[in-house]
């Protein structure tokens, strides 16, 4: 189903030369440099350019949270889907900061919504099952999921975006992520779960036993897409698919906090080549993301102590995109400034 190639390896000198010839000492821009290099492997370009940036948050109800995994109760998630279509959430807030343009899609809540051009249409169903009882959802749904973001991800290429985010908003759903991390990885689950929105030790607790029983009910571990099916969520599949779109469409992929990094690595698994393409964008105060982060061998831009997830932390990385690019076509050389090396 998808076709990405590594980041072509053509311009890779060229570009360091023009780097370390830069009026800098030599390293000195640090992860700026790395990410240059990046965007510029990623373009095959010597003189990258970003351009149209956009984000999606994905939305999507959890069954799980029947089990008392999250801090906050389930109807937030529709109530801030709503919240991000009237422009009020931590990520309009950025988007609109940066000129990012930002969508909100219905991967799958259980409130009847009006849809609009900014809050679009990509309904799996009313939530996901809960996961202790069968599987989150099919693998129909997973494939459906995979399909829509490759259309939305078409959509936006047409238009000319080669940078893109992703968000998003389920309550319950940094335990279908861990659930997730745990499938695929082996790592055991009480050190994949975390505090999400704020539960205390014993909700913590509460969560590693939720995730054992998943393990129990499938005995062990899992391809991802046998992963997504069994625990979720539709909106964690929805990135899934468009992180792996946004690879073979050759885009910039800023991948946000806990919740994007589990759909990075299963993307990641299912076709090695998309990691190519991730900027992994900060470090989440989630308590599995650092082990997730190793799994892919991933050092984030940015350790600012946050937890939301919506794509914020994604957001909020964007302009150090623009600083790497910048300095890449703009800095003077030392033969050009006429500057001693
Ligand atoms: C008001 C509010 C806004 C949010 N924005 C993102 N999340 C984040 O918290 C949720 C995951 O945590 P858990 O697994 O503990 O439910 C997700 O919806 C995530 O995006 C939010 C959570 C709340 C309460
Ligand atoms: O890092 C994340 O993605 C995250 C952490 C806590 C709650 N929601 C999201």
């Amino acid at each position: 189903m998808w076709s990405i190639s590594h980041i072509s390896d053509d311009r890779t000198q060229l570009i360091r030369t023009t780097i370390d010839n830069k009026t800098k000492p030599l390293g000195a821009l640090g992860a700026l440099e790395t990410l240059a290099l990046q965007i510029a492997q990623i373009q095959d370009s010597a003189t990258p350019a970003l351009t149209k940036p956009v984000f999606w948050v994905f939305a999507g109800d959890h069954g799980i949270t029947d089990e008392g995994v999250s801090a906050y109760p389930k109807e937030v998630t529709s109530q801030m889907v709503m919240n991000f279509v009237n422009g009020g959430a931590a990520i309009n807030v950025f988007c609109r900061q940066h000129d990012i343009q930002l969508y909100v899609v219905d991967a799958g809540i259980s409130s009847t919504i009006e849809y609009s051009d900014k809050l679009l249409n990509c309904s799996l169903g009313k939530g996901t099952k809960n996961f202790l009882l069968q599987n989150a959802m099919t693998s129909e749904q997973v494939q459906f999921a995979f399909s829509h973001a490759k259309e939305l991800i078409a959509g936006a290429e047409r238009t000319g975006t080669n940078i893109v985010g992703f968000g998003e908003m389920g309550i319950g759903n940094t335990t279908s992520a861990a659930a997730l991390m745990a499938l695929v990885t082996g790592i055991q689950a009480d050190l994949c779960v975390g505090r999400g929105t704020g539960v205390d030790d014993a909700g913590v607790s509460l969560k590693a036993a939720v995730v054992s029983k998943l393990l129990a009910r499938v005995n062990g571990r899992l391809d991802p897409v046998s992963a997504l099916a069994a625990a979720g969520g539709f909106e964690i599949a929805m990135m899934t698919g468009a992180m792996l779109a946004a690879a073979e469409s050759k885009m910039v992929v800023l991948v946000d906090g806990f919740i994007a990094s589990v759909a990075a690595l299963l993307a990641y698994k299912i076709a090695p080549a998309a990691r190519d393409y991730f900027v992994f964008c900060h470090a989440s105060d989630e308590r599995g993301h650092q082990r997730l982060l190793a799994e892919m061998n991933a050092r984030p831009l940015l350790d600012l102590g946050m937890r939301l997830g919506e794509g914020t932390g994604a957001a909020l990385a964007y302009p150090l995109c623009q600083s790497a690019v910048a300095f890449l076509n703009e800095m003077a050389s030392f033969g050009d400034a006429g500057v001693s090396q």
